[in-house]
């Protein structure tokens, strides 16, 4: 059985007032709730990724862990998206129960306004299919030419029924009557939300006032002997380690005034990333460098979104379909999705589904990508146009490749390279179940780019990293990184992102996008600094992304410049997506430099400096050009290749057939 569709998460977007709200709340007062308070918190437990600790999330994950694997195995790996998983009809079944009491994020009433007016919605009809099934059927009555096409998505109304009709409980009335019943659930659940957080916010304002916490009163930071004993015992039991998280958590937010006597604030940090450690079963080497991102409420937020599935989400392909069209028949065959946000017209979040979604006669027909809502981030940066020459240097398992093929309608040539050969097989796979013409798939080492090809318009690096954007899917991350993998990631990165700045065209301005799927510093902001150092003819622009936070200028006393703002920073805690970074770099054209430097130093002249040990760079390697003529002959020879393989006779042609 293939991989069936369980997203219980709010839509991959800013839940900013929520994560405030929330965060308020982590590791400080023990709120006390209205009945009906309690119930909607509990009802929101799915939504609520940031839900603090005290509410016994982290114990909840160490007995569920196995489990949340299976579930996060119906999401989609980066690394490769075209990957199935199988879960039991049981845990399916389980799943639904769950899902039917879980609310969608709010944030869906801002992209169907038209469900909020509940019974006055005409978008939508009840169908009955062939073998008496009811369907249901999307808004299609506005009429559908391809602008409207790129409607804005709140027009896009799934299926909603209007539930005015009769008071008597029918088979042919209940589907209706139970999409109002939902909603009218989903509104009161929405008030509730609003009752919880002002009551956790009263709480916690009321604790903050007697700085009391029931749960951790008492709490003393254990001596060094005390811990010495309980490394000697194998650790302690897990409610402790967390009573002891929630406490550290407490006094780092108010050192001066509630630290004991004598204690150091180090040593409270010390004891927090070793309970971390155990209690989210890191090693305590990543635990430290990712505690060091975050202030101290914002790292346990993200320890524990790290231990939630990111929503299921698909990328509709604009060369076979229209995403109102796939949501349609996806909608037919039992599945329930949304636009994904307003940032993309493409992308549709899956919340349930009763049919294999990595196995559907759309995804078959190649109808849409099993795709990572952040993976659609650097294409949108990159901005590929139609008829362009475009290198995707690391592009298995293709992604992110059709999805620049798409965009660019399938005009133009799009090198989509890989140093796996092994990966270059999905890659291919997906670009001929996509319909995508325009790619050409190749395996080098990036390295040896633009040595292999160059002259490209735009050209995207999405990174070989650690992974630490995407524990959730890939939780080995936890244990398996060192310090050395940081190291040699970090070379290998900035290798790549230069040779990434030296294939682009340059006689013109260029653009290079460099993506990763981590959130360590030294994988993104050092990376990119360390090209605009080496690359005087190259400065980082606005990624064009419309949410995401900063780059940052520095980091534990490395300064990267401000310019590196620029880049966009997604966390799950904050985004509900992968941890991931894009930063957008234009290459200014190289003549231009030539002419401004004239007379210079020869590695200024090209925008080349010496490379990282010492030596000067060839600059004539970086202007390499794309030569048009030698590449139509030897298209014109593959082309009389095929003929002759097919059978026909061919005239023989010198100047052709010499170059094959
Ligand atoms: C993050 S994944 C790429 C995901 C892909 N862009 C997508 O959207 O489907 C990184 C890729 O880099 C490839 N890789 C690793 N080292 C490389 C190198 N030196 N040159 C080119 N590709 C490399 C890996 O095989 C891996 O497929």
């Amino acid at each position: 059985m293939g991989r069936r569709a369980k997203n219980k998460q709010g839509p991959p977007q800013p839940f900013v007032g929520l994560r405030d709200a929330t965060a308020k709340h982590s590791g400080n007062a023990t709120v006390q709730k209205t009945g009906k308070a309690s119930a909607a918190k509990r009802k929101l437990g799915a939504l609520d990724d940031t839900e603090s600790i005290t509410k016994g999330r982290a114990k909840k994950f160490k007995h569920e862990q196995p489990q949340k694997k299976n579930q996060s195995g119906s999401g989609i790996t980066h690394e490769n998206e075209n990957e199935d998983s199988s879960d039991s009809e049981s845990e399916h079944n389980a799943l639904d129960k769950e899902f039917k009491a879980t609310p969608l994020h709010s944030s869906k009433k801002d992209l169907f306004e038209a469900e909020s007016s509940e019974g006055s919605s005409s978008h939508s009809e009840d169908l009955t299919d062939q073998f008496g099934h009811k369907v249901q059927t999307l808004d299609l009555s506005d009429s559908e030419d391809q602008a409207s096409h790129d409607d804005d998505i709140q027009n896009e109304t799934l299926s909603e029924s209007s539930g005015s009709e009769d008071d008597i409980v029918t088979a042919r009335n209940m589907e209706k009557r139970s999409g109002a019943l939902d909603r009218q659930a989903r509104r009161e659940q929405e008030e509730d939300f609003e009752e919880t957080m002002q009551s956790m916010q009263k709480d916690q304002e009321g604790s903050e006032m007697m700085d009391v916490d029931v749960d951790i009163e008492g709490f003393r930071l254990p001596t060094a002997a005390e811990r010495e004993e309980e490394s000697r015992n194998g650790g302690t039991d897990l409610a402790t380690i967390q009573r002891r998280i929630r406490g550290c958590t407490r006094v780092l937010n108010r050192f001066s005034k509630l630290a004991e006597p004598g204690r150091s604030r180090s040593e409270y940090v010390s004891q927090i990333i070793a309970d971390i450690a155990y209690n989210y079963g890191y090693n305590e080497f990543l635990t430290e460098r990712l505690f060091q991102l975050f202030n101290v409420n914002e790292a346990i937020e993200f320890f524990e979104a790290n231990e939630t599935p990111r929503p299921v989400t698909i990328r509709a392909n604009t060369l076979r379909t229209r995403r109102r069209d796939l949501a349609q028949a996806l909608v037919n065959r039992g599945v329930n999705l949304e636009p994904i946000g307003k940032w993309s017209k493409e992308g549709l979040q899956v919340f349930e589904s009763s049919v294999p979604i990595g196995a559907t006669p759309e995804y078959l027909a190649g109808h849409y990508m099993l795709q990572a809502a952040s993976s659609f981030l650097p294409v949108i940066a990159l901005d590929p146009k139609p008829n362009e020459r475009i290198l995707d240097m690391a592009s298995a398992p293709g992604g992110k490749t059709t999805y620049i093929s798409a965009m660019m309608q399938n005009t133009g040539v799009v090198f989509a390279n890989d140093a796996t050969k092994a990966r270059t097989k999905s890659l291919s796979a997906n670009v001929h179940r996509l319909g995508c013409k325009n790619v050409i798939v190749c395996n080098y080492d990036g390295r040896e780019f633009p040595k292999v090809l160059g002259g490209f318009d735009r050209v995207l690096l999405d990174a070989p990293c650690s992974g630490t954007g995407v524990i959730s899917k890939d939780p080995s991350v936890k244990i398996n990184k060192s310090e050395r993998d940081f190291t040699l990631l970090s070379h290998l990165q900035k290798q790549l992102i230069l040779c990434a700045i030296d294939s682009v065209d340059p006689k013109k301005a260029s653009v290079v996008v460099y993506s990763t799927c981590s959130v360590m510093p030294e994988e993104n902001e050092a990376v990119v600094a360390y090209a605009l150092r080496k690359r005087s003819h190259v400065k980082i622009v606005p990624s064009g992304l419309e949410f995401g936070k900063e780059g940052l200028s520095n980091f534990r006393g490395k300064h990267f410049g401000d310019s590196l703002k620029l880049a966009r920073r997604f966390y799950p805690h904050v985004h509900n997506m992968d941890g991931f970074f894009v930063a957008k770099l234009l290459v200014e054209r190289r003549q231009k430099m030539e002419t401004a430097t004239e007379g210079s130093h020869p590695t200024e002249l090209a925008g080349f400096i010496d490379d990282e040990h010492g030596e000067l760079l060839d600059a004539s390697r970086g202007a390499l050009t794309f030569d048009a003529e030698e590449d139509a002959r030897y298209m014109e020879a593959e082309r009389r290749k095929r003929l002759k393989a097919k059978g026909y006779r061919v005239r023989p042609q010198k100047s052709v057939d010499t170059v094959v």
